[in-house]
């Protein structure tokens, strides 16, 4: 059964068209990179997946129900770029991470014991167990990251989609959130991540889509390090190492910025 189905799916903003004509599957247990240059359109896929954008033409299945009757959020774990800007008195990581089981358990039940102990399981995972009574924002980006991931492992989703997590996030953090990744794929979960580079996420990556000007512009296994990126020294992927297919132009504006 496909955990995702896009079908010629078109979304717009304020009439402008984004994307055009977009189908995609996403499998149990796959693993898909959504790359492409900045622009492209892969935040606004992820979030048309999510129901936070609508349609203009097409449709989309979660867990083969329809998106507009499907009513299951709980199974679906969302990593967004970065932790919103605290307003006021700041949440503890131990309080993030515990929002992430409100979809599980209702606003109106106090949390139990299968939340914390799920809350505690979370952090351990990403390696932050030691930093649950602390306020969120003495955290560094990294950490702040893998807090945000915490909060999506914690709700026990089956789909995880996550936007840019690891954008400018240090390197001990990616190798935790590689981690903790790959600990919920060998669970059997499946993961939609939109990624800029994959760098230590690369290994976990069965299929990778490259979105150009708002089309699918290849599919196919991750794109390989070549060139100097290959060298030892140089541990990330770009979306430009992706060799185009014949005919398909992929992410010019990334060419040219590459060195
Ligand atoms: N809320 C919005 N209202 C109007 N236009 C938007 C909105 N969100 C995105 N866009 C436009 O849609 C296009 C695609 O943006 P999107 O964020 O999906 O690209 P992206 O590939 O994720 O880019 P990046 O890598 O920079 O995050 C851009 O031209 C952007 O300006």
């Amino acid at each position: 059964m496909s955990v995702v189905s896009v079908r010629h799916a078109a979304v717009g903003y304020d009439g402008r068209e984004i994307l055009h004509d977009i189908s995609l599957t996403v499998s149990a247990g796959e693993v898909v990179a959504i790359l492409g240059a900045n622009g492209s359109g892969k935040s606004t896929l992820v979030r048309s997946i999510l129901g936070l954008v609508p349609l203009s033409h097409g449709r989309i299945e979660l867990f083969g129900t329809a998106q507009r009757k499907f009513r299951d959020w709980a199974r679906v774990g969302y990593v967004p770029q970065r932790l919103g800007a605290g307003s006021g008195v700041p949440a503890t990581v131990g309080e993030v991470v515990a929002s992430g089981r409100l979809a599980r358990r209702g606003i109106f039940r106090p949390a139990g014991a299968v939340d914390k102990a799920a809350v505690q399981a979370a952090l351990t995972d990403v390696g932050l167990i030691d930093r649950i009574n602390d306020p969120v924002t003495t955290l560094s980006g990294g950490q702040q990251q893998r807090t945000l991931i915490a909060r999506a492992l914690a709700g026990k989703p089956d789909l995880l989609v996550l936007d840019e997590p690891t954008a400018g996030v240090d390197a001990a953090s990616q190798e935790a959130f590689a981690g903790a990744l790959g600990r919920f794929e060998e669970g059997g979960g499946t993961i939609v991540l939109v990624a800029h580079e994959l760098g230590p996420l690369r290994p976990l990556i069965d299929r990778a889509v490259v979105v150009h000007e708002g089309r699918v512009a290849h599919e196919g296994p991750p794109p390989e390090p070549f060139g100097h990126h290959a060298d030892p020294g140089h541990d990330h992927v770009h979306p430009h190492a992706v060799q185009p297919a014949p005919g398909i132009c992929v992410a010019p504006a990334d060419r040219i910025t590459a060195n």
